[in-house]
């Protein structure tokens, strides 16, 4: 680091230092203030040569620069409120060879409303690239990208693998948010039409009424003009059908032909259309389950499912949890433009004791939320949602003998109790026991 700093005389630094548009403070390991910038000085309305020596507690107030001291562990973006106004500070332990020497602060917003200007700021941009990569165009996945090393998802790999060269229909079954849409992709990019279209048509996100002009486009009779439907624009390429199981059954029919024949003919044009796809689809129930309720066509069900991967749901596939869980840290963490931070031993096990009914994407929403409520490096149990902390008793493995079971499920009841509620007669209360038995059971399980 000196190496990269020596061309930059004392002088240059404190110039940056004092027009960095940021409030600059420095301390020593006794919480001295050894630097401050001026502006700084300004707003709290100090003389910089009585600030510089003093406890920074008798400058600033509310610091908390003694606690990174102390515990070595960096404050990000976290609100200070000084002078009757909230601003986001950062407070970075010094540490040299080893042993930490001091600590740096930094204000990065003077106060929350500019804060908050830049955040929806952030959000909206955000959402408008968001929307425009959704219009044009679709994210590449690659098989790489799938995570999880379960004997099922290793599996599923390995038959892509095989099938993804053909141009064989694949039904991808499995309950919402364990990655059908991904595995489509991973399909499409090992085939032959990688350069091609992947288009994507969700049949339960647009109207039934206008499925047909969705997927089959649209004549307009006053101008005499025709809209390509998501059939024709995925020529040579691929059709991903998103949730094919609400597909109307007229609109099976249509499917069936333009499938058979290998041509679309739209309701108003006067031809038909050679048109070469090939058909993903993914359905979260069971397809062959609605072809007997007789809610889906038998021959379309043949024609789309001769190689069908079924999804596991994550909870039976809990080995795959700890990468996708790394994986997913380091990515948002990344993205939320923080420095590493890591799970705290207790909410690692509330996540992997979580049956997680909404599958990886919930798992995803869940590590995002918490990175970004997290107040410093570690993520507490604090910042998961409630139904997670809360654990569902599917989760509880029931392998064992029915006492054990019991004295787990005992376990985490009170300790989730304890958590949410720090009044122990209320707890005893709601559970119905005396006062003495609680302190004996959280005694006994060392809560
Ligand atoms: N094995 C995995 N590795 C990495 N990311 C994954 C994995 N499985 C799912 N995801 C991520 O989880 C999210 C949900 O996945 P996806 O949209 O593919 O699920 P889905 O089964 O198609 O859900 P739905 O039926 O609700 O459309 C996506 O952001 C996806 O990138």
């Amino acid at each position: 680091m000196e190496t990269f700093l020596k061309n930059l005389s004392i002088s240059v630094l404190a110039e940056i230092l004092e027009n960095a548009f940021q409030w600059f403070v420095v301390v020593d390991e006794f919480s001295n203030i050894l630097y401050i910038n001026e502006e700084y000085c300004r707003f709290l309305e100090v003389e910089r040569k009585e600030a510089i020596g003093k406890p920074v507690a008798e400058v600033i107030e509310n610091t908390k620069m003694h606690e990174v001291i102390k515990s070595g562990i960096a404050h990000i973006a976290s609100p200070h409120y000084i002078k009757g106004t909230y601003m986001l500070a950062n407070r970075v332990p010094l540490v040299v060879e080893g042993k930490i020497v001091g600590a740096f602060g930094s204000v990065i917003f003077r106060d929350m409303s500019d804060w908050k200007k830049l955040s929806s700021h952030v959000r909206t941009t955000m959402e408008r690239i968001q929307l425009n990569m959704e219009d044009n165009s679709y994210k590449d996945y690659y098989l790489g990208d799938i995570k999880g090393t379960s004997a099922a998802v290793r599996k599923i790999k390995e038959t892509i693998e095989i099938i993804a060269p053909s141009d064989i229909p694949v039904l991808i079954e499995g309950e919402s948010g364990t990655g059908k849409e991904i595995f489509a992709h991973s399909i499409h990019q090992l085939s032959e039409r990688s350069n091609e279209p992947f288009v994507k048509v969700n049949c339960a996100a647009v109207p039934p009424e206008l499925l047909e002009e969705e997927l089959f486009g649209k004549y307009d009779l006053a101008t005499g003009k025709f809209s390509r439907g998501r059939y024709k624009q995925a020529d040579k390429g691929t059709l991903f059908i998103d949730e094919i199981s609400a597909l109307p059954l007229t609109l099976q029919a249509k499917l069936l032909r333009a499938l058979q024949d290998g041509t679309v003919f739209t309701a108003h044009a006067e031809k038909e259309e050679q048109v070469d796809v090939r058909i993903l689809a993914s359905s979260n129930v069971s397809l062959a389950n609605l072809v007997e309720e007789k809610k889906f066509r038998e021959d379309l069900f043949y024609r789309i499912q001769a190689v069908t991967l079924q999804i596991p749901p994550l909870r039976e596939r809990l080995e795959d949890l700890d990468e996708l869980l790394n994986y997913f840290l380091q990515k948002f963490v990344v993205q939320a433009g923080r420095r590493k931070i890591v799970l705290a031993t207790k909410t690692r096990e509330i996540l992997q004791s979580y049956h997680w009914p909404g599958n990886v994407r919930e798992l995803q929403n869940v590590l995002q939320a918490a990175v970004y409520l997290a107040e410093n490096d570690i993520i507490e149990p604090s910042a998961l949602p409630i139904q997670v902390k809360k654990r569902n008793a599917l989760s509880f493995n029931t392998n064992g003998k029915l006492e054990d079971i019991l004295i787990e499920v005992e376990r985490r009841v009170i300790q989730d109790l304890l958590e949410s509620q720090s009044n122990k007669a209320t707890i005893a209360k709601q559970l119905g026991i005396s006062r003495s038995t609680l302190y004996e059971k959280i005694k006994k399980y060392n809560l």
